[in-house]
């Protein structure tokens, strides 16, 4: 694992804060934008974590910036409260509160209709604001009359009234946001997150319960946008209505686009870059109205050329200088053969061992599916006993990958009972069947593409180790117990331990199907379905995953669908044969490849394999 200096980018960030109100106004910046890029900056960190992180595209950060922003001011104008930090702390809780419920709501639908959702969630609000509210909110002239910030430190009083000191006020409110965020993105939650934006269903599938770190991770966001809002108010002395307008929320997705999305510093970038150009138009150049013409082509260029922004192309850039000096290359197939995983390292991954219990592990009875008018699954009766290894065969269609799914609770069965456990598990959810050590392999990988071969194996552990969700933001990753074992226990095992810190786009096919082989092992099921694990390999890597298999047998209770029959009728005990979406057969190896049956259900397939 590559070695990291505790706390380097807090400590860099110190010093571009204390640096930047010095520098920046040689670059042409003027005291006001260097503030507003803070508040900018602290909204987009929210953002960031919601877009960037998890892959939510919200056009509703206005509603909470506003709302924030309107209920610290509405206290520090309108009530007897005094102190600026309870009222940004209140409006803090407002918004999140606010945010809580609109995640509800809005996180019902994924992708473009959850964005939908925001807009019109933006639009209500500003309409609210503006009409029905505005005896507080004080309709399109704002609150004015917002105090200045005081601290009170008891051998004397600090007020926050120049714009150097604002400066200060806003950067250390700033930094404050934006080490919550970076122990947040560095927790197992925040790796969650990453698996949400990276492949949802199969982290769902991992046991994570999504739809629980998406609505946290939306109050968050919720929370930093009011947080953030308070802050313009105290900075402007005066709360401005326009917090609620619509374009709000663009200028917070545009600046993060420009600055790059899930970086956490792109947001404060962005809106540098975004605020600096339109003083620059407007007050420099004098380009009246045209203004927001010239900056939207700007902003089609920067984003067109930066894929992933300013600061994605300064890490896209250190990440090939990196690259360029690291040789691992995939291990070779004979190494890998060769090589026999180590019993200690089974032990360290602690699977629910099967071979000390006995008797019936799942038992499915008359499990039907239907797609419409198709009967994919019809009336299937069967069972698995602790520690078997059992084949499953059939012809293409037969029915295979609908029977898996059913059995792993991802589609719900038409008719019929299944039994995991001694629990019925029929109408049981996928989340919960991997919580109850119930995982499968799938048949087209289905791995977080981006994140390394270790960070993929991580999110694998961690639905076992912590649950199907917990709020750990501020626990360090790495002290989750067993969690290093247990990832490296099952690289061993997958024969990927040099490749650990591999990014997954960078591993070669063979690599990737073993590491999806990797990532149910992971869950250290008691019964782990494989979805035609040799699908799509080559000679050598069926040589090699086949061997990896038998290792993985061992000791524990196995389901496997493949269409290799040589390979499948050596690792099972038993087989079961599916054709049409029926049982057509079940017996042991010798038995089904004897059987005129099964012959006759493969004539003109494989037929000539089998005999
Ligand atoms: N979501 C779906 N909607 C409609 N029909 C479906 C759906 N999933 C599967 N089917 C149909 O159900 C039948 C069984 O498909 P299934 O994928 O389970 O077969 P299989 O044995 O796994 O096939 P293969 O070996 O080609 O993967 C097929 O006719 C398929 O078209």
């Amino acid at each position: 694992m590559r070695r990291q200096i505790p706390f380097l980018v807090e400590a860099l960030t110190i010093l571009g804060l204390i640096a930047a109100p010095f520098v920046l106004p040689h670059l042409g910046f003027t005291p006001t934008t260097i503030n507003r890029i803070l508040v900018w900056g602290l909204v987009g960190i929210g953002f960031d974590l919601l877009f960037g992180y998890t892959g939510l595209l919200s056009f509703g950060q206005s509603a909470f910036f506003g709302s924030g922003g309107m209920f610290a001011a509405y206290l520090l104008t309108q009530t007897s409260m005094q102190s600026s930090i309870g009222a940004l702390l209140i409006g803090t809780v407002a918004a999140g509160v606010i945010g809580f419920f609109i995640g509800l709501i809005a996180l019902r639908r994924t992708g473009i209709y959850f964005a939908m959702i925001t807009v019109a969630i933006a639009e209500v609000f500003f309409f609210v604001e503006f009409n029905p509210l505005s005896d507080f909110t004080g309709g399109e002239n704002g609150l004015p009359g917002v105090p200045t910030p005081i601290l009170n430190l008891g051998f004397t009083i600090i007020e926050f009234s120049d714009n150097l000191s604002m400066y200060a006020f806003l950067a250390f409110w700033y930094f404050v946001g934006l080490v919550i965020a970076l122990r947040l993105v560095r927790s197992p939650f925040g790796l969650v997150l990453r698996a949400i934006r990276e492949n949802p269903l199969r982290a769902q599938a991992l046991g994570h319960n999504i739809q629980r770190y998406k609505l946290a991770v939306f109050v968050v966001a919720a929370m930093y946008a009011g947080f953030a809002g308070g802050l313009l108010g105290l900075m402007q002395g005066f709360m401005p209505p326009d917090a609620f307008m619509f374009a709000t929320s663009g200028e917070i997705v545009m600046q993060t686009a420009i600055g790059g999305a899930g970086t956490l510093f792109g947001p404060l970038l962005g809106a540098a870059v975004w605020l600096y150009l339109s003083d620059f138009f407007q007050t420099v150049l004098n380009l009246g109205a045209t203004w927001r013409l010239i900056l939207g082509i700007v902003f089609v260029l920067l984003v067109v050329f930066l894929r992933h922004g300013l600061v994605g192309a300064i890490s896209d850039i250190y990440r090939r200088v990196r690259q360029g000096k690291q040789t691992a290359q995939p291990q070779s197939v004979a190494a890998v053969a060769a090589r026999k995983p180590l019993a200690a390292n089974r032990a360290k991954l602690g699977h629910k061992a099967t071979k000390s219990k006995e008797g019936v592990l799942l038992a499915a009875t008359g499990l039907t599916k239907h797609y419409g008018g198709l009967a994919a699954n019809s009336d299937i009766d069967f069972s698995v006993d602790h520690g078997e290894i059992r084949g499953i065969i059939g012809p293409n269609g037969a029915g295979k990958s609908t029977f898996f799914k059913m059995l792993t609770c991802e589609v719900e069965p038409t008719s019929g009972k299944i039994v995991f456990d001694g629990r019925d598990i029929t109408k049981m959810g996928v989340i919960d069947a991997c919580q109850m050590g119930l995982t499968k392999s799938y048949q087209i990988n289905q791995l977080f593409e981006k994140l390394t071969v270790r960070q993929n194996l991580e999110i694998a552990v961690l639905g076992v180790v912590r649950g199907k969700f917990r709020l750990d933001m501020f626990r360090a990753l790495h002290k989750v117990r067993k969690l290093d074992a247990q990832v490296e226990g099952t690289a061993e095992l997958v024969h990927l331990s040099d490749r650990l810190d591999a990014a997954v786009s960078e591993l070669a096919y063979g690599e990737k199907r073993r590491l999806e082989i990797g990532l149910a092992l992971a869950t250290s099921p008691s019964l782990l379905l494989l979805d035609e694990p040799l699908a799509g390999m080559s000679t050598q890597e069926r040589v090699e995953t086949v061997a990896l298999l038998k290792a993985i047998a061992e000791g524990r209770t196995l389901i496997v669908i493949d269409h290799d029959m040589d390979s499948l009728f050596e690792l099972a005990g038993k087989v079961t044969v599916l054709q049409e979406g029926r049982v057509l057969v079940e017996g042991t190896p010798e038995e089904i490849k004897n059987n005129p049956l099964v012959q006759e259900a493969y004539l003109g397939g494989v037929h000539e394999e089998m005999v």
